[in-house]
């Protein structure tokens, strides 16, 4: 079973996904962390975010040396690795920000994102942007979140302490940047996340889905 759920920046994906994959008892799959990687990747080598060659010769040259960037989808929280360096700290920045909606406009790196996606076998839950669209469209069910700017910029800042307006324009102007990958599935549910505590969404979500088989 492939469970997707979509939405735009810190309108609650990773929670959901988090909450429904431990209730699942699968693992969920955090698609942004991988395109947010790939942009530390090429800011850390100071490689153009304008054209994908370098990047993508960058990630194949990992592979090659044994030390590649993979996604470990692990109960705890998804992580990525460089080899044996655990880089996902590194991941949620403000500079990651500002530049990841520009790499993730390459259609080079949507389709080496798709093709680390695609190893991973069934079930699980994915997050992101397209998973219940262009990443996984056979998934059995697709959840699509939405929340207000203002709210989803209330729970930024209650993660990173920044001035409230700013986060809030920072998102919009995300929202905006990644529109063209953020449409929601046709055949998906809205959830309006601010509708309820995450406990309630998470809920909400898991009422869609048959139940797990009982032992
Ligand atoms: N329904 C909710 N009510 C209150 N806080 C929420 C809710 N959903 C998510 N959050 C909080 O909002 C923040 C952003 O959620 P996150 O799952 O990281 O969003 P996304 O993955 O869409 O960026 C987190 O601190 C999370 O705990
Ligand atoms: N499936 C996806 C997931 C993320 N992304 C890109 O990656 C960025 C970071 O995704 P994310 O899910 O980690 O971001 P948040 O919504 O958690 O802030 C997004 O702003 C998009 O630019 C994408 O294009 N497609």
């Amino acid at each position: 079973m492939i469970v997707t759920i979509d939405g735009v920046a810190a309108s609650g994906k990773s929670s959901v996904a988090s909450g429904v994959a431990r209730a699942l008892n699968i693992p969920y799959l955090s698609s942004g962390l991988l395109y947010r990687a790939a942009t530390w990747a090429a800011l850390s080598q100071r490689l153009p975010l304008t054209d994908a060659a370098p990047l993508l010769s960058l990630l194949n040259r990992w592979e090659a040396d044994g030390t590649p960037l993979t996604l470990r989808p692990l109960p705890q929280g998804n992580e990525i690795w460089v080899g044996e360096q655990n880089v996902t700290d590194l991941l949620h920045t403000t500079e990651v920000d500002a530049h990841v909606s520009a790499a993730a406009q390459l259609p080079e790196l949507r389709a080496w994102v798709d093709a680390q996606l695609h190893r991973i076998s069934p079930p699980f839950v994915a997050e992101g942007r397209d998973m219940g669209t262009a990443v996984f469209p056979q998934a059995q069910a697709k959840f699509y979140l939405e929340a207000s700017a203002r709210v989803r910029a209330q729970r930024r800042v209650q993660e990173r302490p920044q001035d409230l307006e700013s986060v809030e324009a920072a998102l919009r102007l995300r929202d905006e940047r990644d529109a063209r990958q953020s449409a929601p599935a046709p055949d998906a549910v809205h959830i309006d996340t601010g509708s309820g505590t995450l406990e309630q969404i998470i809920a909400q979500v898991l009422s869609h889905l048959p139940a797990p088989p009982t032992e």
